[in-house]
């Protein structure tokens, strides 16, 4: 089974995080499912230094990377993910959606309201019970 190995921003501004809509793709079970924004580690990349290349690829931001978060495995149907998370703060909430279709800002309390991918559900649960 192929593996995948991700970095992802929990980007908070205030108390509201980001939540980015993925675009439409075939594997049904991520189109269009909400995420944090980051992606593929590529080779000789820190975690760190792959979320700067991927943040500021995805939405032109170059925000301080702070502590691991969460790392999740999770087997989806075709591969295998696993995604290490960091909070990142941001002192704007201006971004520009260079691949994701839309955005929202929301509190720890809304997120689960959102369509998330299955792999982002334990960091949505985490961020909930601390809030
Ligand atoms: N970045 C990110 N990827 C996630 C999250 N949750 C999740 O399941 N993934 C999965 O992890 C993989 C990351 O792929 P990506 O498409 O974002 O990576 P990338 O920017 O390097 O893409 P590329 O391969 O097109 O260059 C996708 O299969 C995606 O569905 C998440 O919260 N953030």
């Amino acid at each position: 089974m192929k593996k995948i190995e991700v970095v992802a921003a929990i980007l908070k501004h205030g108390n509201e995080i980001l939540c980015a809509q993925r675009a439409e793709s075939k594997l049904e079970y991520i189109s269009k499912k909400f995420e944090f924004p980051g992606g593929k580690i590529e080779a000789g990349e820190s975690k760190k230094e792959a979320l700067k290349r991927e943040l500021e690829e995805e939405l032109n931001i170059n925000p301080n990377i702070n502590d691991l978060y969460l790392t999740v495995v999770h087997q989806y149907p075709d591969f295998e993910l696993t995604m290490h998370s960091f909070l990142c703060d941001v002192d704007t909430k201006e971004i520009t959606l260079n691949e994701h279709i839309s955005s929202q800002w929301l509190k720890r309390t809304e997120l689960l309201g959102l369509d998330w991918a299955a792999a982002d559900v334990p960091i949505v649960d985490k961020l909930m019970q601390n809030g």
